[in-house]
């Protein structure tokens, strides 16, 4: 099964922190970023190497590099900009494609409004980040886009994921491997992961209904 499910120490921990409804906006955003990069870590500790041959202080030394086109990191907006940074700390050389989704809170469907997506998407692995994986809807809607567009290498990187959504890629996408921090119990009736983090954008953009 295309899942992993990163029971590191560091990610259980900050995980345990963000889960606290009182948490800070700059707490929680730092934290979504630190577990991005575990994630990254661990999504990328595959990729193919090729070798190479550098000038080092005693002479020729072989290296090894990332081979081929790379990265490109597929942040969906808004909530996955919180997690951006996160991916781009250890892979500093990877493009951005932005996708904007959108999920009525009524009917739970995703509506896509934005999609800039970069260059020779055919030769990149594609690493899409967003907090939550919630019905599915809105990864799904991203990984048809970038494999519309000629993605052919997708992995998903979430901070929580409910076993919902998790289904709903794996049945349309199953290929597509999903990496995050923690499996949740369920979705509520309104389609918020429980035990989850409650609303992940509000709480990394500070727009939680409270603090307005
Ligand atoms: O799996 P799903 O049921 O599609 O739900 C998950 C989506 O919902 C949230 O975004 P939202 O649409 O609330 O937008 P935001 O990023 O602007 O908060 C979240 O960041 C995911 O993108
Ligand atoms: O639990 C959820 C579900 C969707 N979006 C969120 O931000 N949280
Ligand atoms: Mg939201």
């Amino acid at each position: 099964m295309p899942v992993h499910e990163i029971r590191h120490p560091l990610i259980r921990h900050k995980l345990g922190l963000m889960r606290k409804a009182e948490l800070s906006t700059k707490n929680f955003r730092e934290m979504s970023q630190e577990i991005a990069s575990l994630l990254t870590y661990e999504a990328s500790k595959d990729l193919p190497l090729e070798h190479d041959t550098i000038e080092g202080w005693c002479g020729p030394v072989d290296v090894e590099k990332i081979a081929g086109k790379k990265v490109t990191v597929v942040p969906i907006l808004r909530a996955g900009i919180g997690m951006l940074e996160g991916v781009l700390n250890l892979i500093p050389g990877a493009k951005v494609s932005a996708v904007g989704i959108a999920r009525n809170e009524e009917t739970l469907e995703a509506q896509p409004y934005l999609e800039r997506l970069v260059g020779q998407l055919e030769q990149r692995l594609a690493l899409i980040v967003d907090p939550m994986l919630a019905t599915g809807g809105s990864m799904v809607a991203t990984i048809d886009l970038l494999k519309k567009a000629g993605c052919r290498n997708v992995r998903a990187l979430v901070l929580v994921a409910a076993p919902e959504g998790i289904a709903a890629v794996e049945e349309h996408h199953p290929d597509v491997h999903i990496y995050t921090a923690s499996i949740d119990s369920h979705l509520d009736a309104n389609g918020y992961i429980v035990p989850g983090l409650g609303d992940a954008g509000d709480r990394i953009f500070g727009t939680r209904q409270k603090d307005t």
